[in-house]
């Protein structure tokens, strides 16, 4: 288990991670979105002491990483920023790695078969491609078959089948009952490797829940298309129905089924052409949980530039950025 309590870093004046608390839970993938530069590495990067907190405190596993015995068998990470020796070959790596914690030749060659480094194992690292290096961080990462692992963007540079064994890989984990802390960009990859997710804009937690309520924020959407939009959302909107207007003659209706907003629209004599039920996406909803929080925005085809406050959003950390300029380090 991962805790975090009122953590936070300031690299001079920037704040990189703003007093964030939340747990990672045993049993589970743990997804840590954000956009860039929202202080996901930061935050991972101080749960295994590589950054020190400016303020607050992280614990694995009941205890700060630094304070742990044997850290290798507690917490397995794979970070961005690997110190790997070029010249080393994977397993002298690993063996080097497995020496400082008395981990057996036989564990080496687990986790180099886990991680489909076979053919490779002897192979100087400073070779290999980066989908190879992330085989590698990931095998390291397990070497000490810990309890707690976390992944900083594991799918990066890996081919199809890479995704598909990381995929599989952290869902048996979380299956054992360990803890899985993993970041991605890969929103249709989170969509089907997470149970929970965390999601961090401007190093402020904007979202903290299971998946599907991250995804549906257990509301019900439909697509309305019809000839009298204005007086339709009129007559639907209430305290517990949201209606937006995307286009003419068409409405956005959260917290309605189509078969509620047929008989309000009967009931009124409008004339309705279209009534679609809407699977929202990963991707849809975490564009409306960080619209606004994104450090580095390019232009956004075909989504709307006013401010948005999702239902969805952590309301208690939700930031206050009204006035707030974008900053550019
Ligand atoms: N060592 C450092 N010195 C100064 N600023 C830093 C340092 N490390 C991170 N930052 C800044 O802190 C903020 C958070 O960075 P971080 O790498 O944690 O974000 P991230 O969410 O992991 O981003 P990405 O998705 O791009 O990897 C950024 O603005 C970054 O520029």
């Amino acid at each position: 288990m991962i805790e975090a309590a009122d953590l936070a870093k300031r690299f001079g004046e920037k704040t990189a991670v703003d007093g964030v608390t939340f747990t990672v839970q045993p049993g589970k993938v743990t997804g840590f979105l954000g956009p860039n530069g929202a202080g996901k590495s930061t935050t991972m990067r101080m749960i295994v002491g590589l950054d020190h907190p400016t303020a607050g405190a992280v614990t694995v596993n009941g205890r700060p990483y630094a304070s742990h015995k044997a850290p290798l068998h507690e917490v397995g990470a794979l970070l961005e920023a690997r110190a790997v020796h070029p010249k080393r070959t994977a397993y002298n790596h690993l063996r080097a790695m497995a020496a400082t914690h008395g981990i057996s030749n036989r564990r080496i060659n687990e986790v180099i078969d886990i991680a489909g480094l076979g053919p490779v194992a002897r192979r100087r690292v400073g070779s290999f491609s980066m989908g190879m290096g992330q085989r590698l961080g990931i095998a390291v990462a397990l070497l000490g078959d810990p309890q707690t692992l976390i992944f900083d963007e594991p799918v990066n540079g890996l081919d199809p089948e890479g995704v598909l064994w990381v995929r599989h890989l952290v869902r048996g984990l979380a299956a054992e009952g360990r803890t899985v802390f993993i970041s991605s960009h890969l929103m249709s990859e989170m969509a089907v490797t997470a149970d929970h997710l965390i999601v961090i804009g401007r190093g402020r937690i904007l979202a903290d829940a299971p998946i599907q309520e991250v995804i549906g924020g257990g509301r019900i959407r439909t697509l309305v298309r019809t000839d009298d939009a204005d007086a339709l959302a009129a007559a639907l909107g209430s305290a517990d129905v949201e209606v937006r207007r995307t286009a003419p003659g068409l409405l956005d209706v959260l917290g309605l089924p189509p078969r509620a907003i047929a008989e309000t629209a009967l009931a009124r004599r409008i004339l309705v052409t279209e009534l679609t039920p809407q699977q929202e996406s990963l991707e849809d909803a975490y564009m409306e949980l960080t619209r606004g929080e994104v450090e580095y925005e390019s232009q956004r085809p075909g989504r709307d530039a006013g401010p948005a406050r999702s239902p969805r959003r952590a309301a208690a950390n939700a930031p206050d950025d009204s006035g707030e300029t974008p900053s550019h380090p």
